[in-house]
């Protein structure tokens, strides 16, 4: 059945022949076989939901916490006095601080990982889309074309005053009126092309057809390709989207989304051969399952792994794991089922805005390390991006890999490193500034002010600026307010990137509400999730155990390359407390399948 991946129902003929007439079935429908209650959750996250079978898939609208807010034409929302709202960039050099600390208990593998939690439900469509293929923004023809939206340095510019520039490129996000879904002039609509569960959409590409590509089609195995002793998924010849590529030792691309930030790309790449490992694991216990129980049960325990980890292990220490018990964002262990099908399955763009607070805590001088420890040398994140061709020479993955949990995070605070602040896409452009992309692209998607999202947290109203003093440290506030004439001005990530973290956590107390409202609705919605005892083969208790017992230290030991020790709680520095082990003690949380083993097999 066809479906439109707007509404989420059936196209009709009208409906269908407008699309064929704008040539683009392809980009506004999905076609979806007929549902199985009792099958695996499916790999282009179809029938995720039985009475909305489209709903799950990639191009599922996103789901919003607050209604859009626009001035006309769905431009940017202007100020309370009718004026435009200050200059993004301008913003930022005034709020934040630049330059580097680190944080005493948390290793850069913790930001790897959120990183890719977050890529496996937001595509980087909007990215490519100004770096490869609308390059022009800050050029007179730019000034023409409606898809253009740079970002404006004032001359006054702490950096770029002495530079010249005066512009970096940037386009619109990309909707559904992009993609001729909907008619021009009706409310914004983001689109993106993930799904929008937890699913490892880039270990298993998600887009309809691809993952045949993948996959051998023997003992449940994915196609991977050994380069110097290591093993990646599977090079496209063809593709363009590895430009930081230094040919010609490096030539790797991988297909689409695996080219991503680096630290991404790094814990895909694990997740990828995880796969492989687990699949030729239960192929050794039970040798008489074919292939399609091989792969998709691999796949699901591959998948509750990441989940199982970034629940239970890494957002603990980020939110607190007070406040997630109290909000029922984790359980106490056992099995959990909160699954209600009248629920989609969506992601708020709220959820997906507020993880780019997190450029504020990404360090980006690589300290590489080689197998015994030793530091081998200092690289720029920035420079990896999409340079998949860098993980296969030197060691390069090897190092990454033993720097991630040796080297310290970049500190929870107001400030950003500059590599993030002007030059966060390497040296594909002369300077790019994420955080104040961060700004301007929160006006397009009509996010409402911040203090709407707090009033949505709190139930209290915030009209003056004296109402958010318990919020702020007394600087902070300041500077908001030599900002901003009113608090209903204060763009969403200006206000968090001043905001007091949550009590018990590390992350601002708004922040905090908005992704424990989605992943809140993640439980509920997602029919797959690995808690649920009543899904489609769903874990017994002792493989549930199993999972519960496997933590980041362990799937580095299993399959990072050459760990042989590591700290128990990878996400956390090393210390006394949390000791480098090794690989074989039992104080590392590894997988152990036989609770898989199938004894009417025997
Ligand atoms: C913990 C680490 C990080 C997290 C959680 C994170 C999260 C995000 C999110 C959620 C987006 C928005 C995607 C979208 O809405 O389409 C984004 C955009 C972006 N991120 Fe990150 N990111 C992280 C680290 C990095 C790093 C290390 C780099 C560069 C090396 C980077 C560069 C970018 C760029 C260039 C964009 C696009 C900005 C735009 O077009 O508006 N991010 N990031």
């Amino acid at each position: 059945v066809l479906y439109d991946c707007f509404t989420g129902v059936p196209v009709n003929r009208t409906l269908l022949a407008i699309y064929e007439q704008r040539n683009n079935v392809g980009n506004c429908t999905i076609e979806i076989k007929p549902c199985n209650a009792t099958e695996w959750k499916r790999v282009d996250g179809s029938c995720n939901n039985l009475k909305h079978p489209s709903r799950g898939t990639h191009r599922t609208p996103s789901y919003r916490v607050l209604p859009p807010v626009f001035s006309v034409a769905y431009e940017p929302r202007k100020a309370v006095s009718g004026g435009p709202l200050p200059l993004p960039r301008r913003l930022r050099t005034e709020l934040l601080l630049v330059g580097k600390a680190s944080e005493r208990r948390i290793t850069q593998l913790a930001s790897y990982y959120i990183i890719f939690m977050i890529a496996d439900v937001v595509s980087i469509h909007d990215v490519v889309n100004y770096v490869l293929n609308i390059t022009t923004c800050c050029t007179p023809e730019g000034r023409r074309d409606y898809e253009c939206t740079p970002i404006k340095i004032p001359v006054d510019d702490p950096v770029h005053r002495y530079s010249g520039v005066n512009c970096m490129n940037l386009t619109r996000p990309q909707s559904y009126q992009t993609y001729g879904c909907l008619d021009n002039g009706t409310t914004f609509e983001r689109i993106v092309f993930q799904t929008p569960v937890f699913d490892l959409s880039n270990t298993y590409n998600i887009m309809p057809g691809f993952i045949d590509h993948l996959r051998t089609y023997e003992n449940g195995l994915m196609i991977e390709e050994e380069e110097d002793g290591q093993l990646f998924p599977p090079t496209d010849p063809n593709s363009n989207l590895c430009i930081l590529n230094q040919p010609p030792r490096e030539t790797r691309c991988f297909k689409y989304q695996l080219n991503n930030v680096m630290s991404s790309s790094t814990i895909n790449i694990l997740f990828y051969r995880q796969h492989n490992q687990i699949a030729r694991e239960l192929h050794r216990l039970n040798p008489r399952w074919g292939d399609e129980r091989l792969f998709y049960t691999a796949r699901d325990i591959n998948m509750a792994i990441s989940v199982q980890i970034f629940f239970y292990e890494l957002l603990p220490i980020l939110f607190g794991k007070k406040n997630m018990i109290r909000d029922g964002i984790i359980g106490h262990g056992g099995f959990r089922d909160l699954y209600d099908e009248n629920v989609e399955p969506r992601m708020s763009d709220e959820y997906i805005y507020g993880m780019r607070w997190f450029h504020l805590i990404q360090k980006t001088d690589l300290k590489l390390y080689d197998k015994d420890g030793h530091y081998v040398r200092s690289f720029p994140l920035v420079n990896g991006t999409a340079r998949t061709g860098f993980f296969a020479v030197d060691n390069n993955m090897q190092h990454i890999v033993q720097g991630s949990f040796r080297q310290l995070g970049g500190r929870f605070d107001q400030a950003i490193d500059y590599d993030m602040a002007d030059r966060v896409l390497g040296g594909i452009f002369f300077s790019a500034d994420v955080a104040a992309s961060d700004l301007k692209k929160g006006r397009y998607f009509g996010l409402q002010p911040y203090v709407n999202y707090k009033e949505f947290c709190t139930n209290k109203k915030y009209t003056s600026f004296e109402d958010l003093e318990d919020s702020f440290s007394f600087e902070r506030l300041d500077r908001l307010m030599e900002m901003y004439k009113d608090p209903k001005d204060i763009d969403l990530m200006a206000g968090l990137w001043g905001e007091n973290p949550i009590k018990g956590g590390k992350i601002p107390s708004t922040l905090y509400c908005l992704f424990a409202e989605q992943l809140k609705r993640t439980l509920k919605s997602d029919r797959h999730w690995f808690e649920r005892p009543n899904r489609p083969h769903a874990f017994t208790e002792d493989q549930l155990k199993a999972i519960r017992k496997v933590t980041i230290a362990g799937v580095l030991c299993s399959i990072g390359d050459l760990v042989s020790e590591i700290q128990p709680h990878a996400f956390c520095s090393i210390s006394s407390d949390n000791p480098l082990t090794k690989c074989s003690s039992s104080k590392i949380g590894k997988l152990d399948l036989t609770p898989w083993k199938d004894h009417s097999c025997q």
